[in-house]
Protein backbone atom coordinates (compact mmCIF):
# COMPACT_ATOMS: atom_id res chain seq x y z
CA UNK A 1 0.00 0.00 0.00
CA UNK A 2 1.57 3.32 -1.32
CA UNK A 3 2.00 5.69 1.91
CA UNK A 4 0.11 8.90 2.52
CA UNK A 5 1.63 11.01 0.58
CA UNK A 6 1.18 14.78 -0.77
CA UNK A 7 -0.06 14.14 -3.94
CA UNK A 8 -1.27 10.73 -3.08
CA UNK A 9 -5.48 10.38 -3.05
CA UNK A 10 -6.21 8.92 0.00
CA UNK A 11 -8.39 6.01 -0.06
CA UNK A 12 -10.73 5.44 3.18
CA UNK A 13 -9.02 2.16 4.16
CA UNK A 14 -5.89 4.03 3.99
CA UNK A 15 -7.25 6.69 6.52
CA UNK A 16 -9.03 4.25 8.01
CA UNK A 17 -6.09 2.40 9.11
CA UNK A 18 -4.14 5.02 10.01
CA UNK A 19 -6.48 6.18 12.50
CA UNK A 20 -6.84 2.37 14.09
CA UNK A 21 -2.86 2.32 14.36
CA UNK A 22 -2.98 5.64 16.03
CA UNK A 23 -5.65 4.02 18.51
CA UNK A 24 -4.35 0.63 18.82
CA UNK A 25 -0.68 2.67 20.11
CA UNK A 26 -2.69 4.82 22.77
CA UNK A 27 -4.61 1.69 24.20
CA UNK A 28 -3.09 -1.82 23.04
CA UNK A 29 0.30 -1.61 23.30
CA UNK A 30 0.18 -0.85 26.74
CA UNK A 31 -1.30 -3.22 28.17
CA UNK A 32 0.10 -5.71 25.57
CA UNK A 33 3.67 -4.61 27.17
CA UNK A 34 2.02 -5.30 30.86
CA UNK A 35 0.42 -8.56 29.29
CA UNK A 36 4.54 -9.71 28.15
CA UNK A 37 5.96 -8.43 31.52
CA UNK A 38 3.35 -10.66 34.10
CA UNK A 39 3.79 -13.41 31.89
CA UNK A 40 7.79 -12.84 31.73
CA UNK A 41 7.78 -12.82 35.56
CA UNK A 42 5.14 -14.94 35.85
CA UNK A 43 2.67 -12.47 38.09
CA UNK A 44 -0.23 -12.77 38.24
CA UNK A 45 -2.98 -10.26 38.99
CA UNK A 46 -5.94 -11.90 39.22
CA UNK A 47 -8.66 -9.01 40.42
CA UNK A 48 -6.15 -6.05 39.82
CA UNK A 49 -5.54 -7.38 35.82
CA UNK A 50 -8.51 -4.77 34.65
CA UNK A 51 -7.53 -1.92 36.83
CA UNK A 52 -3.65 -2.81 35.96
CA UNK A 53 -4.74 -2.36 32.25
CA UNK A 54 -6.78 0.93 32.68
CA UNK A 55 -3.24 2.26 34.88
CA UNK A 56 -0.99 0.76 31.97
CA UNK A 57 -3.13 2.82 29.33
CA UNK A 58 -2.98 6.17 31.36
CA UNK A 59 1.06 5.91 32.47
CA UNK A 60 1.67 4.81 28.65
CA UNK A 61 0.47 8.02 27.53
CA UNK A 62 2.57 9.82 30.25
CA UNK A 63 5.20 8.55 29.23
CA UNK A 64 4.92 8.74 25.41
CA UNK A 65 3.81 12.93 26.35
CA UNK A 66 6.70 13.01 28.82
CA UNK A 67 8.78 11.53 25.44
CA UNK A 68 7.59 13.46 23.13
CA UNK A 69 8.23 16.95 25.31
CA UNK A 70 11.57 15.57 25.55
CA UNK A 71 12.02 14.95 22.11
CA UNK A 72 10.51 18.68 21.37
CA UNK A 73 12.70 20.29 24.11
CA UNK A 74 15.80 18.78 22.16
CA UNK A 75 14.73 20.58 19.03
CA UNK A 76 13.90 23.64 20.42
CA UNK A 77 16.88 24.33 21.39
CA UNK A 78 18.56 23.04 18.09
CA UNK A 79 16.33 25.40 15.70
CA UNK A 80 16.65 27.90 18.17
CA UNK A 81 20.51 28.16 18.04
CA UNK A 82 22.03 30.86 20.41
CA UNK A 83 18.47 32.42 20.37
CA UNK A 84 16.50 32.32 23.37
CA UNK A 85 13.26 31.18 22.83
CA UNK A 86 9.66 30.54 23.77
CA UNK A 87 7.39 27.59 24.00
CA UNK A 88 3.87 28.05 22.64
CA UNK A 89 1.79 28.12 25.95
CA UNK A 90 -0.05 25.01 26.80
CA UNK A 91 -4.11 25.37 27.95
CA UNK A 92 -4.21 23.42 31.36
CA UNK A 93 -7.57 22.25 31.84
CA UNK A 94 -9.04 21.15 35.16
CA UNK A 95 -9.09 16.93 34.00
CA UNK A 96 -6.43 14.66 32.02
CA UNK A 97 -6.13 15.24 28.71
CA UNK A 98 -7.93 18.63 29.19
CA UNK A 99 -11.09 16.87 28.66
CA UNK A 100 -12.90 19.50 30.24
CA UNK A 101 -12.12 21.91 27.90
CA UNK A 102 -12.71 19.72 24.90
CA UNK A 103 -16.39 19.46 27.04
CA UNK A 104 -16.75 23.09 26.92
CA UNK A 105 -15.60 23.73 23.16
CA UNK A 106 -18.62 21.48 22.29
CA UNK A 107 -20.91 23.38 24.38
CA UNK A 108 -19.92 26.92 23.09
CA UNK A 109 -19.97 25.77 19.91
CA UNK A 110 -23.55 24.51 20.56
CA UNK A 111 -25.13 27.42 23.21
CA UNK A 112 -22.11 29.88 23.36
CA UNK A 113 -21.23 33.28 21.15
CA UNK A 114 -19.24 31.54 18.13
CA UNK A 115 -15.72 31.15 20.09
CA UNK A 116 -15.97 32.59 22.83
CA UNK A 117 -14.15 30.39 24.98
CA UNK A 118 -10.83 30.80 22.89
CA UNK A 119 -11.01 34.33 24.35
CA UNK A 120 -11.02 33.20 27.37
CA UNK A 121 -8.03 30.48 26.79
CA UNK A 122 -6.10 32.98 24.77
CA UNK A 123 -6.14 35.07 28.19
CA UNK A 124 -4.97 32.56 30.83
CA UNK A 125 -2.41 31.81 28.65
CA UNK A 126 -1.65 35.29 27.88
CA UNK A 127 -0.65 34.47 24.34
CA UNK A 128 -2.30 35.11 21.24
CA UNK A 129 -1.46 31.54 19.80
CA UNK A 130 -1.73 28.42 22.57
CA UNK A 131 -1.40 24.59 22.18
CA UNK A 132 -4.99 23.10 23.22
CA UNK A 133 -3.22 19.94 23.45
CA UNK A 134 -6.07 17.14 23.60
CA UNK A 135 -5.77 13.33 24.43
CA UNK A 136 -1.61 14.38 24.46
CA UNK A 137 -2.15 15.82 20.81
CA UNK A 138 -1.01 18.93 20.36
CA UNK A 139 -2.98 21.32 18.61
CA UNK A 140 -1.91 24.84 18.10
CA UNK A 141 -4.68 27.34 18.14
CA UNK A 142 -3.54 31.29 16.49
CA UNK A 143 -5.61 34.70 16.15
CA UNK A 144 -1.96 36.17 16.26
CA UNK A 145 -1.45 38.55 12.92
CA UNK A 146 2.21 37.83 13.16
CA UNK A 147 2.17 34.41 13.14
CA UNK A 148 -0.89 33.90 10.57
CA UNK A 149 1.50 36.16 8.39
CA UNK A 150 4.36 34.20 8.76
CA UNK A 151 2.49 31.05 8.02
CA UNK A 152 0.65 32.32 4.20
CA UNK A 153 3.12 34.52 3.51
CA UNK A 154 7.14 34.73 4.40
CA UNK A 155 7.00 31.07 6.24
CA UNK A 156 4.94 29.64 3.73
CA UNK A 157 7.30 27.28 2.65
CA UNK A 158 7.09 25.67 6.17
CA UNK A 159 3.61 24.93 6.01
CA UNK A 160 1.12 22.95 3.46
CA UNK A 161 -2.51 21.97 4.27
CA UNK A 162 -1.82 18.87 5.62
CA UNK A 163 -2.82 15.09 5.54
CA UNK A 164 -5.71 15.83 8.10
CA UNK A 165 -7.34 18.69 6.19
CA UNK A 166 -7.34 17.08 3.51
CA UNK A 167 -8.69 13.30 4.81
CA UNK A 168 -12.02 15.14 5.29
CA UNK A 169 -12.74 16.14 1.96
CA UNK A 170 -11.22 13.79 0.26
CA UNK A 171 -14.26 12.36 -1.39
CA UNK A 172 -15.60 15.81 -2.90
CA UNK A 173 -12.43 17.82 -3.53
CA UNK A 174 -9.80 15.16 -4.55
CA UNK A 175 -7.16 16.61 -6.80
CA UNK A 176 -9.26 20.20 -6.52
CA UNK A 177 -6.28 23.16 -5.74
CA UNK A 178 -8.41 23.30 -2.17
CA UNK A 179 -7.44 20.10 -1.09
CA UNK A 180 -3.51 19.65 -2.57
CA UNK A 181 0.00 21.37 -1.99
CA UNK A 182 3.02 21.06 -4.10
CA UNK A 183 3.08 20.46 -7.46
CA UNK A 184 -0.21 19.43 -8.65
CA UNK A 185 -1.93 22.45 -6.27
CA UNK A 186 0.64 24.51 -8.67
CA UNK A 187 -0.50 23.37 -11.79
CA UNK A 188 -4.32 23.48 -10.74
CA UNK A 189 -3.86 27.10 -9.85
CA UNK A 190 -1.71 28.35 -12.57
CA UNK A 191 -4.42 26.93 -14.79
CA UNK A 192 -7.51 28.65 -13.46
CA UNK A 193 -5.78 31.78 -12.62
CA UNK A 194 -6.48 33.50 -15.81
CA UNK A 195 -10.10 32.54 -15.73
CA UNK A 196 -10.28 34.69 -12.64
CA UNK A 197 -8.26 37.53 -13.40
CA UNK A 198 -10.04 41.17 -12.85
CA UNK A 199 -10.88 41.57 -16.95
CA UNK A 200 -12.48 37.94 -17.13
CA UNK A 201 -15.09 38.95 -14.33
CA UNK A 202 -16.09 42.03 -16.17
CA UNK A 203 -18.91 40.73 -17.64
CA UNK A 204 -21.49 41.58 -15.06
CA UNK A 205 -24.33 40.45 -17.49
CA UNK A 206 -24.95 36.82 -15.71
CA UNK A 207 -24.26 38.53 -12.05
CA UNK A 208 -27.20 40.70 -12.99
CA UNK A 209 -29.82 38.43 -14.27
CA UNK A 210 -29.40 35.97 -11.52
CA UNK A 211 -29.77 39.21 -9.40
CA UNK A 212 -32.83 40.78 -11.02
CA UNK A 213 -34.64 37.34 -10.09
CA UNK A 214 -33.62 37.91 -6.25
CA UNK A 215 -35.14 41.13 -7.16
CA UNK A 216 -38.46 40.02 -8.61
CA UNK A 217 -38.83 37.33 -5.49
CA UNK A 218 -38.62 40.43 -3.03
CA UNK A 219 -40.49 42.66 -4.99
CA UNK A 220 -43.26 39.57 -5.42
CA UNK A 221 -43.92 39.00 -2.00
CA UNK A 222 -46.92 40.19 0.17
CA UNK A 223 -46.53 43.07 2.44
CA UNK A 224 -45.15 42.76 5.63
CA UNK A 225 -43.67 38.51 4.40
CA UNK A 226 -40.53 37.67 6.10
CA UNK A 227 -37.72 36.34 3.70
CA UNK A 228 -34.72 34.15 5.02
CA UNK A 229 -31.94 36.42 3.17
CA UNK A 230 -29.28 33.83 3.70
CA UNK A 231 -31.63 31.18 1.66
CA UNK A 232 -32.15 33.73 -0.93
CA UNK A 233 -28.38 34.88 -1.28
CA UNK A 234 -27.28 30.87 -1.34
CA UNK A 235 -29.83 30.15 -4.14
CA UNK A 236 -28.03 33.43 -6.13
CA UNK A 237 -24.88 32.67 -6.00
CA UNK A 238 -25.51 28.91 -6.60
CA UNK A 239 -27.41 29.97 -9.94
CA UNK A 240 -24.74 32.19 -10.87
CA UNK A 241 -21.94 30.21 -9.96
CA UNK A 242 -22.85 27.21 -11.81
CA UNK A 243 -23.84 28.88 -14.88
CA UNK A 244 -20.48 30.55 -14.64
CA UNK A 245 -18.73 27.24 -14.10
CA UNK A 246 -20.80 24.46 -16.46
CA UNK A 247 -22.61 27.00 -18.70
CA UNK A 248 -25.72 25.78 -17.16
CA UNK A 249 -27.59 27.13 -13.80
CA UNK A 250 -28.52 24.78 -11.62
CA UNK A 251 -32.14 27.10 -11.01
CA UNK A 252 -32.22 26.81 -7.58
CA UNK A 253 -34.01 30.35 -7.58
CA UNK A 254 -36.67 28.60 -8.95
CA UNK A 255 -37.35 26.89 -5.36
CA UNK A 256 -38.01 23.76 -7.64
CA UNK A 257 -35.71 21.60 -5.44
CA UNK A 258 -38.15 18.25 -6.52
CA UNK A 259 -36.37 18.09 -9.80
CA UNK A 260 -34.28 14.90 -9.58
CA UNK A 261 -31.02 15.35 -10.77
CA UNK A 262 -29.97 18.83 -9.83
CA UNK A 263 -31.69 18.86 -6.04
CA UNK A 264 -29.95 15.21 -5.61
CA UNK A 265 -26.70 16.61 -6.69
CA UNK A 266 -27.04 19.96 -4.10
CA UNK A 267 -28.19 17.82 -1.29
CA UNK A 268 -25.15 15.57 -1.62
CA UNK A 269 -22.74 18.62 -1.93
CA UNK A 270 -24.14 20.16 1.46
CA UNK A 271 -24.33 16.38 3.05
CA UNK A 272 -20.25 16.23 2.26
CA UNK A 273 -19.64 18.98 3.74
CA UNK A 274 -21.71 18.44 6.95
CA UNK A 275 -20.07 15.05 7.50
CA UNK A 276 -16.85 16.84 7.14
CA UNK A 277 -17.50 19.23 9.55
CA UNK A 278 -18.60 16.76 11.52
CA UNK A 279 -15.78 14.88 11.05
CA UNK A 280 -13.45 17.83 11.91
CA UNK A 281 -14.23 17.92 15.86
CA UNK A 282 -12.86 14.55 16.36
CA UNK A 283 -9.54 15.55 15.14
CA UNK A 284 -7.47 12.98 13.91
CA UNK A 285 -9.47 10.07 15.15
CA UNK A 286 -12.52 10.79 12.96
CA UNK A 287 -12.67 7.46 10.92
CA UNK A 288 -12.89 5.76 14.33
CA UNK A 289 -16.55 7.13 13.81
CA UNK A 290 -16.87 5.41 10.49
CA UNK A 291 -15.71 2.26 10.96
CA UNK A 292 -17.72 0.37 8.80
CA UNK A 293 -17.53 2.81 5.92
CA UNK A 294 -17.05 6.03 4.27
CA UNK A 295 -19.89 8.25 4.86
CA UNK A 296 -19.18 10.25 2.02
CA UNK A 297 -18.89 8.02 -0.23
CA UNK A 298 -22.37 7.50 -1.68
CA UNK A 299 -23.25 11.04 -1.81
CA UNK A 300 -19.55 11.56 -3.55
CA UNK A 301 -21.14 8.72 -6.14
CA UNK A 302 -24.07 11.47 -6.32
CA UNK A 303 -21.76 14.09 -7.04
CA UNK A 304 -20.16 12.20 -9.86
CA UNK A 305 -23.09 11.10 -11.31
CA UNK A 306 -24.47 14.58 -11.84
CA UNK A 307 -20.95 16.26 -12.84
CA UNK A 308 -19.38 13.68 -14.80
CA UNK A 309 -21.55 13.84 -18.18
CA UNK A 310 -21.65 17.10 -18.36
CA UNK A 311 -17.47 17.44 -18.40
CA UNK A 312 -18.02 14.27 -20.64
CA UNK A 313 -20.14 16.57 -22.94
CA UNK A 314 -17.39 19.24 -22.80
CA UNK A 315 -15.22 16.49 -23.54
CA UNK A 316 -16.92 15.25 -26.82
CA UNK A 317 -17.53 19.32 -27.88
CA UNK A 318 -13.60 20.00 -27.55
CA UNK A 319 -12.88 16.65 -29.51
CA UNK A 320 -15.11 18.20 -32.87
CA UNK A 321 -13.78 21.38 -32.32
CA UNK A 322 -9.91 19.91 -32.64
CA UNK A 323 -11.50 17.44 -35.37
CA UNK A 324 -12.58 21.17 -37.18
CA UNK A 325 -9.34 22.65 -36.48
CA UNK A 326 -11.49 25.50 -34.55
CA UNK A 327 -9.79 27.15 -31.19
CA UNK A 328 -11.54 28.16 -28.25
CA UNK A 329 -11.99 31.57 -27.62
CA UNK A 330 -10.56 32.03 -24.01
CA UNK A 331 -12.45 35.16 -23.01
CA UNK A 332 -16.30 33.52 -24.37
CA UNK A 333 -16.12 29.95 -22.79
CA UNK A 334 -17.45 28.62 -19.30
CA UNK A 335 -14.95 27.61 -16.76
CA UNK A 336 -15.49 23.84 -18.05
CA UNK A 337 -14.79 23.91 -21.95
CA UNK A 338 -11.87 26.50 -20.16
CA UNK A 339 -10.31 23.18 -18.20
CA UNK A 340 -11.79 20.87 -20.97
CA UNK A 341 -9.40 22.79 -23.46
CA UNK A 342 -6.28 22.04 -20.81
CA UNK A 343 -6.74 18.84 -20.36
CA UNK A 344 -8.77 15.27 -20.43
CA UNK A 345 -8.75 13.90 -17.33
CA UNK A 346 -12.67 14.10 -16.08
CA UNK A 347 -11.47 13.12 -12.01
CA UNK A 348 -9.32 16.10 -12.39
CA UNK A 349 -11.92 18.57 -14.05
CA UNK A 350 -14.58 17.32 -12.00
CA UNK A 351 -12.78 18.07 -8.81
CA UNK A 352 -11.46 21.96 -9.92
CA UNK A 353 -15.52 22.74 -10.86
CA UNK A 354 -16.16 21.43 -7.22
CA UNK A 355 -13.52 22.96 -5.82
CA UNK A 356 -14.61 26.44 -7.16
CA UNK A 357 -18.05 25.76 -6.71
CA UNK A 358 -17.34 24.93 -2.74
CA UNK A 359 -14.88 27.88 -2.57
CA UNK A 360 -17.64 30.72 -4.25
CA UNK A 361 -20.82 29.37 -3.31
CA UNK A 362 -21.31 29.86 0.60
CA UNK A 363 -18.77 32.70 1.06
CA UNK A 364 -20.20 34.97 -1.33
CA UNK A 365 -23.67 34.13 -0.24
CA UNK A 366 -22.34 34.85 3.59
CA UNK A 367 -21.43 38.00 2.95
CA UNK A 368 -24.02 39.23 1.40
CA UNK A 369 -26.81 37.99 3.95
CA UNK A 370 -24.24 39.38 6.78
CA UNK A 371 -24.29 42.90 4.76
CA UNK A 372 -27.86 42.86 4.95
CA UNK A 373 -28.29 41.57 8.58
CA UNK A 374 -25.80 44.60 9.72
CA UNK A 375 -28.58 46.75 7.22
CA UNK A 376 -31.41 45.95 9.73
CA UNK A 377 -29.29 46.66 12.54
CA UNK A 378 -28.02 49.69 11.24
CA UNK A 379 -30.48 51.64 8.94
CA UNK A 380 -28.19 54.68 8.43
CA UNK A 381 -25.70 52.13 6.58
CA UNK A 382 -28.19 51.24 4.07
CA UNK A 383 -29.33 54.62 3.63
CA UNK A 384 -26.07 55.85 3.16
CA UNK A 385 -25.34 53.08 0.48
CA UNK A 386 -28.46 53.46 -1.37
CA UNK A 387 -27.84 57.40 -1.18
CA UNK A 388 -24.60 56.13 -2.89
CA UNK A 389 -26.02 54.18 -5.40
CA UNK A 390 -28.82 56.36 -6.62
CA UNK A 391 -25.97 59.27 -7.19
CA UNK A 392 -23.42 56.90 -9.33
CA UNK A 393 -25.90 54.77 -11.02
CA UNK A 394 -29.58 56.23 -10.40
CA UNK A 395 -32.68 54.27 -9.52
CA UNK A 396 -32.83 52.05 -12.82
CA UNK A 397 -29.00 52.16 -14.54
CA UNK A 398 -27.04 49.01 -14.81
CA UNK A 399 -23.75 48.29 -12.76
CA UNK A 400 -20.28 48.63 -14.59
CA UNK A 401 -17.41 48.26 -13.59
CA UNK A 402 -16.91 51.78 -14.22
CA UNK A 403 -20.08 52.71 -11.64
CA UNK A 404 -18.82 50.20 -9.41
CA UNK A 405 -15.43 51.83 -8.76
CA UNK A 406 -17.61 54.83 -7.31
CA UNK A 407 -19.32 52.91 -4.67
CA UNK A 408 -16.74 53.98 -1.91
CA UNK A 409 -18.81 53.71 0.81
CA UNK A 410 -20.40 50.29 -0.64
CA UNK A 411 -16.44 49.24 -0.69
CA UNK A 412 -16.32 50.14 3.03
CA UNK A 413 -19.56 48.49 3.65
CA UNK A 414 -18.37 45.21 2.12
CA UNK A 415 -14.70 45.25 3.72
CA UNK A 416 -16.50 45.81 7.40
CA UNK A 417 -19.08 42.84 6.70
CA UNK A 418 -15.88 40.62 5.61
CA UNK A 419 -14.21 41.99 9.07
CA UNK A 420 -17.06 41.24 11.67
CA UNK A 421 -18.62 38.46 9.62
CA UNK A 422 -15.73 37.38 8.19
CA UNK A 423 -17.04 33.79 6.27
CA UNK A 424 -14.09 31.93 6.18
CA UNK A 425 -13.69 32.47 10.10
CA UNK A 426 -11.29 29.29 10.56
CA UNK A 427 -8.16 28.23 8.63
CA UNK A 428 -5.90 25.10 8.80
CA UNK A 429 -2.40 24.16 8.02
CA UNK A 430 0.28 21.86 9.11
CA UNK A 431 3.98 22.51 9.07
CA UNK A 432 6.26 20.59 7.68
CA UNK A 433 8.53 18.09 9.47
CA UNK A 434 11.09 20.33 10.82
CA UNK A 435 10.42 22.83 13.60
CA UNK A 436 9.37 26.53 12.83
CA UNK A 437 10.56 29.65 15.25
CA UNK A 438 7.47 31.73 14.62
CA UNK A 439 7.99 35.62 14.34
CA UNK A 440 7.96 37.91 17.62
CA UNK A 441 3.84 38.08 17.74
CA UNK A 442 1.73 40.98 17.95
CA UNK A 443 0.76 43.52 20.52
CA UNK A 444 -1.94 41.58 22.06
CA UNK A 445 0.43 39.77 24.47
CA UNK A 446 3.82 40.66 23.25
CA UNK A 447 5.98 37.62 23.30
CA UNK A 448 9.54 36.57 21.39
CA UNK A 449 10.05 34.32 19.11
CA UNK A 450 8.24 30.96 19.60
CA UNK A 451 9.06 27.12 18.61
CA UNK A 452 6.32 25.46 16.58
CA UNK A 453 7.40 21.17 16.65
CA UNK A 454 7.92 19.78 13.48
CA UNK A 455 4.12 18.55 11.77
CA UNK A 456 2.32 20.40 13.92
CA UNK A 457 -1.30 22.13 13.32
CA UNK A 458 -2.12 25.10 13.16
CA UNK A 459 -5.30 26.27 13.20
CA UNK A 460 -6.24 30.25 12.75
CA UNK A 461 -8.91 31.80 13.90
CA UNK A 462 -9.67 34.83 11.63
CA UNK A 463 -12.93 35.86 13.18
CA UNK A 464 -11.26 36.61 15.67
CA UNK A 465 -8.05 38.56 14.85
CA UNK A 466 -10.69 41.17 13.13
CA UNK A 467 -12.47 41.25 16.18
CA UNK A 468 -9.14 42.24 18.29
CA UNK A 469 -9.20 45.52 20.01
CA UNK A 470 -5.88 45.44 20.43
CA UNK A 471 -5.24 45.56 16.36
CA UNK A 472 -8.77 47.44 15.93
CA UNK A 473 -8.90 49.65 18.97
CA UNK A 474 -11.32 49.72 21.52
CA UNK A 475 -14.03 49.99 19.26
CA UNK A 476 -13.35 46.60 17.54
CA UNK A 477 -16.53 45.36 18.12
CA UNK A 478 -18.60 47.86 16.62
CA UNK A 479 -19.71 47.50 12.95
CA UNK A 480 -18.55 50.94 11.56
CA UNK A 481 -18.44 51.14 7.54
CA UNK A 482 -16.57 54.27 8.28
CA UNK A 483 -13.43 52.91 9.93
CA UNK A 484 -12.44 52.25 6.50
CA UNK A 485 -13.01 55.74 5.05
CA UNK A 486 -11.40 57.35 7.91
CA UNK A 487 -7.96 58.19 7.18
CA UNK A 488 -6.82 57.67 10.49
CA UNK A 489 -8.42 54.29 11.33
CA UNK A 490 -8.00 53.19 8.46
CA UNK A 491 -4.66 53.20 8.87
CA UNK A 492 -4.09 50.76 10.78
CA UNK A 493 -4.64 48.32 8.07
CA UNK A 494 -2.69 50.01 5.84
CA UNK A 495 0.16 49.78 8.20
CA UNK A 496 -0.05 46.04 8.78
CA UNK A 497 -2.57 44.27 6.11
CA UNK A 498 -2.35 40.91 8.39
CA UNK A 499 -4.87 41.98 10.38
CA UNK A 500 -7.33 42.04 8.04
CA UNK A 501 -7.17 38.71 5.62
CA UNK A 502 -10.72 37.93 4.22
CA UNK A 503 -9.29 36.05 1.30
CA UNK A 504 -6.48 34.78 3.36
CA UNK A 505 -2.57 36.24 1.93
CA UNK A 506 0.01 34.97 0.10
CA UNK A 507 0.90 32.73 -2.82
CA UNK A 508 -2.50 30.64 -1.55
CA UNK A 509 -4.87 33.22 -1.76
CA UNK A 510 -8.22 33.58 -2.45
CA UNK A 511 -8.64 33.22 -6.35
CA UNK A 512 -12.35 34.43 -6.86
CA UNK A 513 -11.98 37.90 -4.71
CA UNK A 514 -12.62 40.31 -7.70
CA UNK A 515 -15.53 37.63 -9.04
CA UNK A 516 -17.15 37.57 -5.62
CA UNK A 517 -16.29 41.29 -4.64
CA UNK A 518 -18.52 41.67 -8.22
CA UNK A 519 -21.03 40.02 -7.66
CA UNK A 520 -21.95 41.15 -4.04
CA UNK A 521 -22.04 44.43 -5.89
CA UNK A 522 -23.73 44.03 -8.43
CA UNK A 523 -26.46 42.40 -6.39
CA UNK A 524 -26.18 44.83 -3.51
CA UNK A 525 -26.66 47.97 -6.25
CA UNK A 526 -29.78 46.08 -7.42
CA UNK A 527 -30.97 45.79 -3.79
CA UNK A 528 -30.78 49.11 -2.96
CA UNK A 529 -31.83 50.79 -6.51
CA UNK A 530 -35.51 48.53 -5.86
CA UNK A 531 -35.55 48.93 -1.49
CA UNK A 532 -35.20 50.80 0.71
CA UNK A 533 -35.30 49.77 4.34
CA UNK A 534 -34.81 46.30 6.01
CA UNK A 535 -35.66 44.87 9.41
CA UNK A 536 -34.84 41.72 10.84
CA UNK A 537 -37.90 39.77 11.20
CA UNK A 538 -37.28 38.91 15.11
CA UNK A 539 -40.74 37.28 15.34
CA UNK A 540 -39.10 34.21 12.27
CA UNK A 541 -35.94 34.70 13.69
CA UNK A 542 -33.63 31.83 15.92
CA UNK A 543 -32.35 33.74 18.72
CA UNK A 544 -29.29 33.34 20.60
CA UNK A 545 -29.78 31.35 23.49
CA UNK A 546 -27.63 33.42 25.75
CA UNK A 547 -29.00 36.18 27.88
CA UNK A 548 -27.26 39.31 26.57
CA UNK A 549 -27.50 41.69 29.90
CA UNK A 550 -25.78 42.00 32.36
CA UNK A 551 -22.47 40.73 30.91
CA UNK A 552 -20.03 39.17 32.80
CA UNK A 553 -17.93 41.04 35.24
CA UNK A 554 -13.95 41.47 34.88
CA UNK A 555 -11.97 42.71 31.70
CA UNK A 556 -9.12 41.38 29.45
CA UNK A 557 -7.31 42.44 26.44
CA UNK A 558 -10.52 41.73 24.50
CA UNK A 559 -12.35 44.15 26.60
CA UNK A 560 -15.07 44.30 29.53
CA UNK A 561 -17.41 41.54 29.53
CA UNK A 562 -14.68 39.22 29.80
CA UNK A 563 -14.48 35.57 29.31
CA UNK A 564 -17.39 37.02 26.57
CA UNK A 565 -17.22 38.72 23.60
CA UNK A 566 -18.71 42.26 23.10
CA UNK A 567 -20.85 41.31 21.10
CA UNK A 568 -23.04 39.56 22.24
CA UNK A 569 -24.71 42.54 23.79
CA UNK A 570 -25.77 43.11 20.56
CA UNK A 571 -25.99 40.45 18.51
CA UNK A 572 -29.82 39.29 17.11
CA UNK A 573 -28.30 35.96 15.11
CA UNK A 574 -26.97 32.70 16.36
CA UNK A 575 -23.61 32.42 14.54
CA UNK A 576 -22.59 28.46 13.34
CA UNK A 577 -19.25 27.84 12.15
CA UNK A 578 -19.64 25.28 9.62
CA UNK A 579 -17.16 25.65 6.90
CA UNK A 580 -18.47 28.82 6.22
CA UNK A 581 -20.08 31.12 8.95
CA UNK A 582 -23.83 31.55 9.31
CA UNK A 583 -26.70 31.90 10.98
CA UNK A 584 -28.70 29.14 12.93
CA UNK A 585 -31.97 28.92 11.16
CA UNK A 586 -31.23 31.68 8.51
CA UNK A 587 -31.62 35.44 8.69
CA UNK A 588 -35.08 36.50 8.43
CA UNK A 589 -35.51 40.11 7.24
CA UNK A 590 -38.37 41.99 5.76
CA UNK A 591 -37.56 44.56 2.87
CA UNK A 592 -39.40 47.53 2.21
CA UNK A 593 -39.64 48.88 -1.69
CA UNK A 594 -38.38 51.91 -2.37
CA UNK A 595 -41.07 54.39 -2.99
CA UNK A 596 -41.07 55.08 -6.79
C1 LIG B 1 -16.69 36.73 -0.11
C2 LIG B 1 -16.33 35.68 -0.79
C3 LIG B 1 -15.07 34.89 -0.57
C4 LIG B 1 -14.27 34.80 0.54
C5 LIG B 1 -14.44 35.51 1.87
C6 LIG B 1 -13.18 33.91 0.21
C7 LIG B 1 -12.15 33.59 1.07
C8 LIG B 1 -11.14 32.70 0.76
C9 LIG B 1 -10.11 32.29 1.68
C10 LIG B 1 -9.95 32.79 3.11
C11 LIG B 1 -9.32 31.39 1.03
C12 LIG B 1 -8.10 30.67 1.61
C13 LIG B 1 -8.55 29.37 2.22
C14 LIG B 1 -7.43 28.62 2.89
O1 LIG B 1 -6.28 28.79 2.51
O2 LIG B 1 -7.70 27.82 3.78
C15 LIG B 1 -9.85 31.22 -0.29
C16 LIG B 1 -9.31 30.38 -1.24
C17 LIG B 1 -9.85 30.22 -2.49
N1 LIG B 1 -10.92 30.88 -3.02
FE1 LIG B 1 -12.08 32.24 -2.10
N2 LIG B 1 -13.35 33.45 -1.07
C18 LIG B 1 -14.49 34.03 -1.58
C19 LIG B 1 -15.01 33.84 -2.83
C20 LIG B 1 -14.46 33.08 -3.81
C21 LIG B 1 -14.98 32.93 -5.14
C22 LIG B 1 -16.21 33.66 -5.65
C23 LIG B 1 -14.16 32.06 -5.80
C24 LIG B 1 -14.23 31.57 -7.22
C25 LIG B 1 -15.06 31.97 -8.11
C26 LIG B 1 -13.12 31.67 -4.89
C27 LIG B 1 -12.09 30.81 -5.19
C28 LIG B 1 -11.12 30.42 -4.30
C29 LIG B 1 -10.10 29.43 -4.61
C30 LIG B 1 -9.96 28.69 -5.92
C31 LIG B 1 -9.30 29.31 -3.47
C32 LIG B 1 -8.10 28.37 -3.28
C33 LIG B 1 -6.82 29.08 -3.59
C34 LIG B 1 -5.62 28.18 -3.39
O3 LIG B 1 -5.64 27.29 -2.54
O4 LIG B 1 -4.63 28.40 -4.09
N3 LIG B 1 -13.33 32.30 -3.69
N4 LIG B 1 -10.96 32.01 -0.43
Amino acid sequence: MPPLGIEERYSFNQVRNRALKELAKLILVPPLLLSVLTRASRTSLGYWTVPCHGLAIFLGACVRTWYHDYLQGRDAKRTGGEKTIGTIPRVKGKLPGNIDIVVRLFANNDSGYLYDLFLELFDQCQSTTINLRIFGIDKYVSIDSEHIKYALGPGFRHFWLGNTRKELLENLLGDGMLNRDGDLWKTQRAIARPFFSNDRVRDFTLFDKHAQRCMSILSDLEPGQAIDVADLTWRFTTDTASEFLFGQTLDTLSFNEADGGFGSFINAFGEIQDIAFKRSSFGALWPLTELFGDLTEPLGNVVKQFVDPIVQRALEHKRKMVEKDQQIEADQCTFLEYLAWKNDDVGLIRDQLITILIAARDTTAALLAFTIYMFTQHPEVAVKARAEVLEHIGPNGTPGIEELKKLKYLQAVFNETLRVFTPLHASIRESKPTGILLPPSDPTYPRGPMYLPPSSTLIYLSFLTHRNPALWGEDAHVYDPERWLDPERSQRVTANPAIFIPFSAGPRTCLGQSYALNEASVFMVRLLQRFEHFTLAEDKQLAPPWKTKPLPTGSSIFGPGYPGTKRKEVEKIWLGNHVVMFSKGGIWARVLKASE
